[in-house]
């Protein structure tokens, strides 16, 4: 598409993209968005080099365009919510303005990043709601689609876990991270006493024993309190148990009397297998004894949703608003330069968004309207309202300023924190009001009256 735009002596038409996507994922009321500060760095590094020329040249690119690559630049601007911000299906979360060439080339790159980070960041808050202010640690590099792991370990801290058992993605964006042990070295001495005694020598700070890997309750609690009073001897203090099979409410119950029986109340519980934010939630209203939870698979791959289902969609071409229609109403496209605005309640909980056009001023805002059925309206006179959306990077610039993945994740627990529970509800939450003003109403009349006009 870009090397035909180019040949059509088309390189320099403007062009207005939108991403949004259609559906919260998990049946959940509301989507983490993240993933920018990823995508800023590739659109900075977004050039053509000459091995990349090459093998373009020889699946028969023209070479005036393949010249035109040389020199490719992203320059366009992109306006967006912070990472960490709260936001609902069909909002044009990012907008990218630019030439139609740079544009398109930025579809691919931005869906792969965003919609994947936002799906990860999403699943750890549903983590987090589950476990409330106990510790939840990313374990799922192993089980992860390849190297997405990199960006879904941030993503996943972005949500709301604590930690990361990845130590590169640790290591990449300064992510708090954290282990144990498998049961491998469990297995590898000669028996599990051992295998307690050395790692404790070997690591005294923040050692957690894995205890199931003979008999939880006969061999691996007991052992791990006897290493425990070693440690207690030398001046140490062992971190935590961690078990990683069987009933996991019934074995933390057991494991914690007898922990505190031996005077080491201090001492925590960390469980892990297959868990999900479900298990976790029952795990607590069983009165499980679990300080923290170590989460991967069900994480990592954001399982049951294979993907964030995010597009990138044409709104306007050299300032011609433009429309994709569909037979199924809800996949109409809206037309033009467009932004996310959001009402507060007088509590400041969030009320509504609504999504107006560009040039709209918000005094002048007092109805949105429901996007398929306009009779269904919300007065937002007087409410307390911000525009959601920033310019983040311009002129191959990025404007957003950097920030720590901790401050996005505080950021992020703010806005949860503004959404009522009705919307963080697992079963049928509440569904957020997403409205439309009526100047983005008319002009999608407009648009529709004149596409039935050419028919
Ligand atoms: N009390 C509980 N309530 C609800 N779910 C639990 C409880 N205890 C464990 N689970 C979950 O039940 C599932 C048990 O899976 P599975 O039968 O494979 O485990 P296991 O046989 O104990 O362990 P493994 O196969 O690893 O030796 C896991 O997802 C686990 O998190
Ligand atoms: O949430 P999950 O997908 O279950 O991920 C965490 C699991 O991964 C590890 O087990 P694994 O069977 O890979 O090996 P190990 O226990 O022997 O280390 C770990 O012990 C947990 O059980
Ligand atoms: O640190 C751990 O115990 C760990 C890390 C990754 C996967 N399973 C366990």
């Amino acid at each position: 598409m870009a090397e035909g735009y180019f040949l059509a002596g088309r390189g320099t038409d403007s062009v207005n993209f939108d991403y949004f996507f259609r559906k919260n994922p998990f049946g959940g009321g509301f989507t983490i968005f993240a993933g920018l500060q990823d995508l800023f760095e590739m659109i900075e590094d977004f050039r053509f080099n000459s091995e990349a020329i090459d093998f373009l040249h020889k699946r028969g690119f023209h070479s005036s365009f393949l010249d035109y690559l040389k020199d490719f630049k992203f320059k366009g601007t992109l306006h967006a919510p912070q990472e960490g911000e709260v936001v609902f299906p069909n909002e044009p979360t990012i907008t990218v303005e630019g030439n139609i060439i740079e544009a398109q080339l930025l579809e691919t790159l931005l869906l792969n990043t965003i919609n994947y980070q936002s799906l990860i960041a999403t699943k750890a808050n549903r983590l987090r709601h589950s476990a409330g202010d106990r510790g939840v640690m990313e374990f799922g590099m192993r089980r992860a689609q390849g190297w997405a792991v990199i960006h879904g370990s941030r993503a996943a801290v972005i949500g709301g876990v604590d930690s990361t058992s990845n130590v590169l993605s640790a290591y990449l964006y300064g992510l708090e991270s954290s282990g144990t042990q498998a049961h491998s070295w469990i297995q590898s001495f000669k028996d599990e006493i051992t295998a307690f005694r050395v790692y404790a020598e070997t690591r005294p700070k923040n050692c957690v024993l894995l205890v199931d890997t003979y008999h939880t309750l006969n061999s691996g609690v007991p052992n791990a309190i006897v290493v425990a009073k070693e440690m207690e001897k030398k001046g140490e203090r062992l971190s935590g148990i961690r078990l990683d099979s069987g009933d996991l409410a019934y074995l933390s119950k057991k494991a914690r009397i007898m922990l505190d029986d031996a005077g080491l109340r201090g001492v925590k519980i960390i469980a892990s297998n297959q868990l999900d934010e479900y298990i976790i939630k029952s795990l607590i209203d069983q009165g499980a004894k679990i300080d923290a939870f170590g989460v991967g698979t069900s994480l990592i791959t954001g399982r049951e949703d294979g993907a964030l289902d995010g597009v990138y969609k044409l709104s306007q071409v050299n300032q011609r608003p433009t429309i994709k229609l569909s037979e199924d109403v809800y996949k109409l496209t809206l037309p033009g330069k467009k932004k996310i605005v959001r009402y507060y309640n007088g509590e400041n909980k969030l009320y509504a968004d609504a999504i107006v056009l560009a040039e709209e001023n918000l005094s002048e805002i007092d109805t949105i309207y429901h996007p398929q059925y306009a009779d269904k309206k919300s007065d937002v006179s007087g409410l307390k309202s911000e525009v959601l959306v920033s310019k983040v990077f311009e002129n191959g610039k990025v404007l957003a300023p950097k920030k720590e993945v901790r401050e996005i994740s505080e950021y992020r627990k703010y806005r949860v924190s503004q959404l009522s529970e009705e919307h963080k509800r697992f079963e049928f939450p509440h569904i957020y009001k997403v409205g439309l003003s009526d100047a983005l109403i008319k002009l999608r009349e407009k648009l529709l009256a004149d596409i039935k006009k050419k028919k």
